[in-house]
């Protein structure tokens, strides 16, 4: 299990080490437009579980998501500093 915090600061690490394998590096390869689109498909996911199935599998779907939104962030190049003063 990891925070929110602790998944942004590993996948920073990623995006400046570039693992092999790493599937954070692939998506930030294909670029802001993919990444835009995968968490479209992963909101989309996360509505349809909230309406129609269990909590956790709706946690699990909103999990993904806010996953595709730090890879966003990463590719922008957006601290998690910069989000929260927003909020
Ligand atoms: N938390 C996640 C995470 N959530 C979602 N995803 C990705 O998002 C996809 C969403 O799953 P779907 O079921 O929608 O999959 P899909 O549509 O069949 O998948 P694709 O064909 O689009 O890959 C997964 O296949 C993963 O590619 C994640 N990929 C990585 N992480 C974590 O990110 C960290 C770094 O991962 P790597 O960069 O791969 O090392 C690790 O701690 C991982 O646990």
């Amino acid at each position: 299990m990891k925070t929110f915090e602790e998944l942004y600061a590993e996948l920073a690490e990623k995006a400046r080490t570039r693992p092999p394998g790493s599937g954070t590096v692939a998506a930030l390869d294909a670029g802001v437009h993919a990444i835009g689109k995968k968490i479209v498909e992963e909101a989309a996911e996360s509505w349809m579980a909230a309406e129609h199935e269990s909590a956790d599998r709706a946690a699990e779907e909103i999990s993904q998501l806010l996953y595709h939104v730090q890879v966003l962030m990463l590719a922008r190049g957006i601290g998690l500093d910069q989000v929260y003063k927003h909020l």
